[in-house]
């Protein structure tokens, strides 16, 4: 499949021409840290959501379990598990890293180079909202795939190393992001957020947890509550 059947054109075009001007040009910045552009063909959605749905009724079929995405979501299917892992490593790579690199040099967002993928379910005999919490991640990237729904709000609460991350919140640090199927949100898996309730209908979000193993020494992270930096945050964190 081409990548013009998953990706709309101003952001295929935006990342291959890979300049600071091209990459910001399809972005909005509604606070310091949170990116949001529009990205997946409303197509591709369908055919991602049918996809997780086949594959949760088969597990279901076959009477295995399966995997929680994450520590604290309960409904949706890890991505890496059924075949998509060396795509979305691809994705990551090709994608996510030259946006990265450009808004998140400080941890090292050129050079990305693992993942966790999945996807989260809100709604009734699902998921409801999720508390507040950093993630496992140095950058997280967050698809609406649909369906339709109210409420779900992505809030976030301002950037925190290990050392503060229980510390309050200044009030323009406060943003409350509304998800919109086929658009992306980027932020710092250190940007401390949560997912208010999904009042009606049925969300589902492709999570990309990108990473950078392979110089732990770059896991030093800005905090706005020190005045110098690196400040070293480590492991998994996930709810706070
Ligand atoms: O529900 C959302 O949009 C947020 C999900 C999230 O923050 C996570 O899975 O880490
Ligand atoms: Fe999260």
């Amino acid at each position: 499949m081409h990548p013009s059947a998953f990706f709309l054109p101003t952001f295929l075009e935006a990342v291959r021409t890979n300049t600071e001007e091209s990459i910001a040009s399809i972005m909005t910045e509604p606070i310091p840290g949170v990116f949001s552009f529009a990205m997946l063909q409303p197509n591709f959605c369908d055919m991602l959501l049918e996809e997780v749905e086949n594959f949760e009724k088969w597990v279901h079929a076959m009477k295995f379990k399966i995997m929680r995405p994450n520590t604290m979501n309960k409904y949706g299917a890890v991505l890496d598990d059924f075949g998509l892992e060396s795509m979305l490593n691809q994705f990551m790579e090709e994608f996510i890293a030259p946006i990265s690199k450009v808004f998140y040099p400080e941890v090292g967002g050129g050079t990305l180079d693992s993942h966790h993928a999945f996807v989260v379910e809100y709604g009734k005999d699902r998921d409801v909202e999720l508390g507040f919490h950093v993630d496992d991640s140095e950058v997280t990237l967050n698809v609406c795939l649909g369906k339709q729904f109210s409420g779900g709000e992505l809030y976030f609460r301002g950037i925190r190393c290990e050392n503060h991350v229980n510390s309050e919140t200044q009030h323009e640090e406060m943003y409350d992001y509304s998800h919109v199927p086929g658009r992306a949100v980027l932020h710092r898996g250190r940007h401390r957020h949560g997912a208010r309730p999904t009042s009606s209908g049925l969300r589902m979000n492709l999570l990309l947890w990108c990473r950078r193993y392979s110089d732990l020494s770059l896991q030093f992270q800005f905090c706005p509550k020190i005045s110098q930096w690196p400040i070293f945050a480590s492991g998994h964190v996930h709810s706070l």
